[in-house]
């Protein structure tokens, strides 16, 4: 090992905007990052997961197409000069003896040192990695004195005359000793995660390129999992990810993050419009070899590592040994390096902030690369479009700042294009407040029966305002009228409502066309708008059913509940009451959200019954009634069956505990009845508006939760197993509470 000139590197770490197969555009931004990390200091940089096809390829990872173009964007990588003088970490996948691998590729200067394969996939939730690649195990042969060795691409030999590259789970050892390794995403989350073999093996730096999706309330897991594997480790521990709509349901939030033996010393923000974030900093690398050395257990198992062969999880780890000395290139830096010796405050978003930044971010980038010119919601004046609508406004209040502040950057070239201000005459405008681009971009409407109380049509009018969009009053008791008047010519019987003397299944008809021709009257208004107001294009239609309605079912399939996307699907009702009350606190003007959070939620759709009408709901039918069941006792429901993976039984067992306030049979009632409307409604699921994923929750039968949607609905298993268990409690139990 050569003596280090100077124990000073500047390293960096970035969120890229990536989208899924959109090459030429994934390259510019990798050159960027690549570009700004040079222009502060650094002598490496770690990029995302899967950077260069963007991690969301899913079965175009099964096309050799993809891997080709990867090819091809690496070597414009390297020929531009991405990794000239700098130690680039890039993520592609690679075809290695006929196997699919998720890769790390390791350039300096023109030259790949190292093909670095994933040991471990991600295939829980939405993730699944294995139906893509093959997770690496090294072969018995592999030690690096005799590396396998990946044959590269011809046209990469003609290019840069290199042929093959050492491949395997290997690190790089710079000629001043720095010793730099590579843990991809998933690995950090695993029991004998790859980092821990890697400190007792002295690798000072460790790079986690990820694609890692937002859930909420989930960052704090990922920062645990680092604050912790470099507190009882050491080392220097990058975190790179994806940030942005990548072209699914997900939204990759960002927040990289440099490490130091357990503190934090930089972080990049986690929801955000710009499509480049590059962080770094200077570290004193004694800092960590001091950290190791003060700590005489690592010790113990370091000295015990080297001596064996294979890392503590079976895999193989070895050493590859570079001529690059990264600590040099920091040295040369032109600004004085600000060294990192603290940690720093940490930026946590909070449940609420998260349900409306994410989302508002992930609607930006959707919006901008569908080509369309703004979205079209049904505003109802309830809870749930007036959060759909208030997350619009936020997107605008995000574009608005990034616009004005970089008239010239790529946000606000984004904004003239959707805003059409891109002609010659308006090359340099920008929205002067969120309100002037919601005018552009947000089209809402109220669209009234006879059955819509004055209060919610007033609530959606009042928000429509503040938010500054382009809204409609509009009645639709003509139409509703005419779709009867034709039922009626056709059988001769026309329905009636219950409390008018008609069945349950009258009653449902004549609220179901209600809501139906709601959402025809959407698509409408999404294709005719841009042209009334003498525009180019089309308008996405928003959808605003929340996670728990969908669980439950209570919603008419194919009415305003389909639609082209759903930002808030993922969400439940709790949540966006608690985001609905944090929203004008932060965004002035937005005061009516409080008022809607705070009224009962209602469909609205049979006629209003005076005497049971209350002022705040302005009707007298409300959800919880109808459903049955309350939005509280569905997020129970909703976490049970999904997080933990409970059937009717196991949820019965759990909420016996926790809900000892009610009587075991009550307790059965209610999970009962949750079964039975989750499994006669599960079909909804499967033409469920693609939704935002935002909970651990979700019932999105099309990637995430997948069931059949044919059910046996009176689980007679299940139900006598319950009946049972409750028989076994004493009579008094059952009996005490109910009274
Ligand atoms: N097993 C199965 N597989 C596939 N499809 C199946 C099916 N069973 C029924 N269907 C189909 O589904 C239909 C029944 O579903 P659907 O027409 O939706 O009707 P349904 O679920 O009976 O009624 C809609 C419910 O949603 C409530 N709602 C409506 C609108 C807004 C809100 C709100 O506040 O959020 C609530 C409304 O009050 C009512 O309780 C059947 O007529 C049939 O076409
Ligand atoms: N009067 C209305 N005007 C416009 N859109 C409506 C109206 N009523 C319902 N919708 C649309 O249909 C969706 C479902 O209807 P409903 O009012 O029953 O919804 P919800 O799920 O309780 O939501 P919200 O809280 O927005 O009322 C709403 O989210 C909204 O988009
Ligand atoms: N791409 C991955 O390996 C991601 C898996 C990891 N559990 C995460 O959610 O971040």
């Amino acid at each position: 090992m050569a003596p280090s000139s100077s124990s000073l590197i500047t390293v960096a770490t970035c969120n890229l905007n990536q989208w899924a197969l959109d090459f030429d555009g994934n390259v510019h931004r990798i050159l960027e990052s690549c570009r700004l990390a040079k222009e502060q200091g650094a002598s490496y940089r770690l990029g995302p997961e899967l950077e260069i096809c963007g991690y969301g390829c899913e079965d175009h990872f099964l096309e050799h197409d993809t891997f080709d173009h990867c090819w091809e964007s690496l070597c414009q990588l390297l020929g531009e000069g991405a990794s000239d003088g700098l130690l680039c970490d890039f993520g592609m996948p690679i075809l290695h003896a006929g196997v699919r691998y998720n890769c790390r590729v390791l350039c300096h200067d023109r030259k790949i040192l190292l093909i670095r394969p994933k040991s471990a996939l991600a295939d829980n939730g939405n993730y699944r990695e294995g139906r893509y690649f093959t997770a690496y195990s090294s072969p018995a042969n592999s030690t690096a004195n005799c590396p396998e060795k990946h044959l590269l691409p011809s046209t990469f030999f003609v290019k840069f005359g290199q042929r093959d590259a050492p491949f395997g789970l290997y690190h790089v050892e710079c000629a001043d000793g720095t010793a730099i390794g590579c843990e991809s995403c998933e690995e950090l989350w695993t029991p004998q995660a790859s980092h821990i073999d890697l400190a007792l093996r002295g690798v000072e730096i460790i790079g986690n390129g990820s694609g890692s999706h937002h859930e909420l309330r989930k960052l704090s897991t990922r920062i645990e999992l680092m604050m912790s594997a470099t507190r009882k480790c050491g080392g220097v521990y990058l975190y790179s990810n994806q940030r942005g709509c990548d072209g699914g349901r997900t939204y990759y939030d960002g927040c990289a993050m440099i490490v130091v033996n357990g503190k934090i010393v930089a972080q990049a923000p986690q929801f955000d419009v710009h499509d480049v974030n590059v962080i770094t900093a200077t570290i004193d690398l004694d800092d960590v070899r001091s950290y190791r050395a003060s700590h005489p257990s690592f010790g113990i198992q370091a000295a015990r590592t080297i001596a064996e062969s294979g890392g503590s999880n079976g895999l193989m780890y070895d050493t590859i040994t570079l001529v690059f000395d990264p600590t040099n290139s920091a040295s040369i830096n032109k600004n004085r390096p600000k060294i990192m010796e603290g940690g720093m405050a940490l930026k946590i978003a909070s449940p609420e902030e998260e349900c409306c930044l994410g989302p508002a971010c992930w609607l930006w980038d959707y919006l901008r690369r569908s080509g369309a010119a703004g979205f079209f919601l049904p505003l109802s004046g309830g809870a749930d479009s007036s959060s759909v609508a208030a997350i619009v406004a936020v997107m605008c209040t995000l574009v608005t700042k990034a616009a004005r502040e970089y008239p010239e950057g790529d946000v606000a070239k984004d904004c003239r294009r959707i805003c059409r201000k891109d002609d010659p005459g308006n090359s340099s405008w920008v929205p002067s407040t969120p309100e002037e681009m919601a005018n552009f971009v947000l089209h809402t409407a109220f669209m009234g029966t006879e059955n819509s109380s004055a209060v919610t049509h007033s609530r959606a009018k009042r928000l429509g305002d503040a938010i500054g969009s382009y809204h409609l009053s509009i009645k639709i008791d003509l139409m509703v009228k005419a779709v009867l008047q034709v039922f009626q010519i056709a059988t001769g019987h026309m329905p009636r409502f219950a409390s008018r003397g008609g069945t349950m299944s009258e009653d449902l008809a004549l609220q179901n066309i209600q809501a139906r021709l709601r959402m025809v009257t959407s698509y409408l208004m999404a294709q005719l708008l841009p042209w009334v107001r003498g525009r180019s294009g089309f308008l996405l239609v928003l959808g605003s059913a929340n996670v728990d309605e969908g669980l439950r079912g209570y919603m008419t399939k194919y009415d305003c509940s389909s639609a082209d996307l759903n930002p808030i699907g993922g969400i439940s009702k709790g949540d966006l009451k608690r985001m609905l009350i944090y929203l004008p606190r932060e965004y002035p003007g937005l005061d009516v959200l409080a008022e809607i959070a705070n009224a009962p939620p209602t469909a609205e759709l049979r006629p209003i019954d005076a005497a049971t009408a209350t002022a705040e709901a302005g009707h007298s039918q409300t959800d919880e009634e109808d459903m049955g069941m309350t939005y509280e006792e569905l997020g129970y429901f909703g976490r049970l069956r999904k997080m933990s993976r409970c059937g009717p039984v196991s949820m019965f067992r759990k909420l016996v505990v926790t809900w000892s306030h009610l009587a075991p049979s009550d307790v059965a009632a209610k999970v009962k009845r949750f079964f039975y409307y989750y499994s006669v409604n599960r079909h909804k699921m499967t033409t469920i508006t693609p939704a935002y994923h935002a909970e651990a929750y979700s019932p999105d039968d099309n990637r995430f939760d997948l069931r059949q949607f044919l059910y046996n609905t009176r689980w007679t298993r299940q139900f006598a197993v319950m009946d049972q268990i409750v028989a076994q409690y004493p009579d008094s139990d059952n009996k005490d509470k109910n009274d």
